[in-house]
């Protein structure tokens, strides 16, 4: 099982309105107190990381985001820090905790050194000053953005200092990711009581910067209707490879793949399994194909099935592949270049009629799977499908144009077929049976490059014959992925090859 931390949940824009609401209402903390502590909060973090600001602009909208900032700017202006507070849609219809806190602020500065605008017009970009704060608009975003706060997103863009961005960067729609008109460019965002899955999803992640969760005395309770995470290393445990008595305890994989002039596949997926730890990888391959494994896979146990005139599967080796299967206990990982023939196809079909082991269906598995609609009828399904774009809209029979579009389709089609699926793509998706899904904050489309998805793939089914869950295997192999990635990236500038993977 997967447990993130509430820090790790990604809320859309109404369950963190929920969450307020509730807190006010039924728990009994005032809206203020909310505003204080994550004005407080997000005001030290700013201090923490960047110690020598000196003169900061605060672009206020008149809701509660506005709120936020001016609490912020009451703690760092008895730090010297100076303020210039531009109220968009001037400072009349603020609302009522936003005023509260524009009265204290005056209060905090007695000899009136803050200077305060009451429209964009007003303002017009004059004063110097070394960051600017992004308090317009936050989860009251109702459309795409109006009248001067266009000017002002733009005006922000456009200057050289830091920009921090209050619970969200204006501009952004919380749910989906998608700009709204314009879209703050911020170089930090710090979000209050819960991240906001539209961070991790279509423009999100070129506009947040980085994030800082600030927690908000919201109960946990109040937080379990959220099915929607972030993976990252912070929380997801490294697996440690546990040697047991024989080899045979230590996990057992079976891998079905390859083909005429695709054994490269099977290959990259055997040795990266091998890789992980595990006691044994038995290869199943067609007869004609086993001369290249014994050359490039010595550690792995082959196990040939058919003529020796076999390059590809066909129903004629079932019986021998169930047969070679159901010895051990194990795991399943099919589908590493598999060829797309009509008989590789049938025995695909077939193999999955009657398996009840825990597989991974990747790569030409998939096509299979797409060209049969019979496999959504088969009752044992402990099976983790891992589509690049390309195979999803296969799957689904539809084309995926957006990411917050993608997330629902996988999220129902895990949910509706009983499966665990991974979709590559930025971010990466898994999804669960029960409809949890967990977003990357990396790009996995590196893995829908050949070679690297069988490399993806061998560490997925390596983590399942651990005995791990679904979800935590799919989790752990694309942390894996990341890691080497950015080791890669920091010292390379080309792209990666699979190897670099295993
Ligand atoms: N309430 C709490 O307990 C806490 C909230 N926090 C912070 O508050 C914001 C959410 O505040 P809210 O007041 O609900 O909304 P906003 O500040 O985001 O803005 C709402 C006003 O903005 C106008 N609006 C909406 N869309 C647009 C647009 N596209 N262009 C221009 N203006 C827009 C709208 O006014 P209209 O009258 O013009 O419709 C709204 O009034 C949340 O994000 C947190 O930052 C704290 O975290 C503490 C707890
Ligand atoms: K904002």
């Amino acid at each position: 099982m997967l447990n993130a931390p509430v820090s790790h949940y990604l809320f859309t824009a109404a369950q963190s309105r929920d969450i307020d609401e509730q807190t006010i209402n039924e728990i009994g903390i005032e809206g203020f107190t909310l505003m204080e502590i994550a004005g407080y909060s997000a005001s030290q973090q700013i201090l923490n990381i960047y110690p020598e600001l000196s003169h900061g602009i605060y672009l206020c909208g008149k809701g509660n985001n506005a709120g936020d900032a001016l609490v912020i700017a009451r703690y760092l202006i008895q730090h010297d820090i100076n303020a210039s507070i531009v109220f968009l849609s001037g400072m009349d219809g603020l609302s009522p905790d936003t005023h509260k806190n524009f009265e204290l602020l005056k209060k905090f500065d007695p000899e009136n050194k803050i200077s305060i605008y009451d429209s964009w017009d007003d303002f017009s970009g004059q004063a110097s000053f070394d960051f600017i704060i992004d308090g317009m608009l936050g989860t009251g975003l109702d459309s795409n953005l109006r009248g001067d706060y266009q000017k002002a997103v733009q005006w922000a863009n456009q200057q050289s200092v830091p920009v921090f961005s209050i619970d969200i960067p204006t501009g952004l729609h919380a749910d989906l990711g998608e700009i709204m008109g314009k879209v703050i460019k911020a170089d930090h965002t710090f979000t209050f009581g819960g991240r906001k899955q539209g961070f991790y999803l279509q423009d999100g992640p070129l506009h947040t910067g980085q994030v800082t969760y600030c927690e908000l005395p919201f109960p946990n309770e109040l937080k379990t209707s959220c099915n929607t995470f972030l993976i990252d290393e912070s929380w997801v445990s490294e697996h440690q490879s546990s040697l047991g008595v024989h080899k045979y305890d230590t996990g057992v994989l079976y891998i079905i793949a390859g083909s005429e002039g695709l054994t490269g596949a099977a290959v990259m997926a055997a040795k990266s399994a091998w890789a992980e730890g595990l006691g044994a990888v038995f290869l199943v391959c067609p007869r004609g194909l086993l001369s290249v494994y014994e050359h490039n896979l010595p550690s792995i146990i082959k196990k040939p099935v058919g003529e020796q005139s076999d390059t590809c599967f066909s129903e004629a080796h079932l019986p021998d592949v169930r047969q070679i299967v159901g010895e051990k206990q194990g795991a399943v990982l099919l589908g590493p270049g598999l060829g797309r023939k009509e008989e590789t196809v049938r025995f695909v079909i077939d193999f999955l009629s009657q398996n009840n082991r825990k597989t991974v269906i990747d790569a030409d598995a998939l096509w299979a799977l797409a060209q049969s609609q019979k496999w959504k009828e088969f009752e044992e399904k402990q099976w983790i499908l891992t589509p690049h774009p390309g195979e999803l809209a296969r799957l689904l029979e539809q084309d995926v144009k957006k990411d917050y579009q993608r997330l629902n389709l996988v999220r129902n089609f895990s949910a509706e077929h009983n499966v665990t699926t991974l979709s590559k793509g930025m971010p990466g998706i898994v999804s669960t049976k029960n409809g949890d899904s967990y977003l990357t904050n990396y790009d996995t489309r590196y893995f829908a490059r050949a070679g690297s998805g069988d490399v993806l793939a061998g560490k997925i089914s390596a983590y399942l014959a651990l005995d791990y869950s679904p979800e935590y295997s799919c989790a752990q192999a694309l942390l894996n992925g990341k890691k080497k990635l950015f080791t890669y990236l920091d010292t390379n500038r080309d792209l990666p090859e699979p190897t670099d993977f295993i």
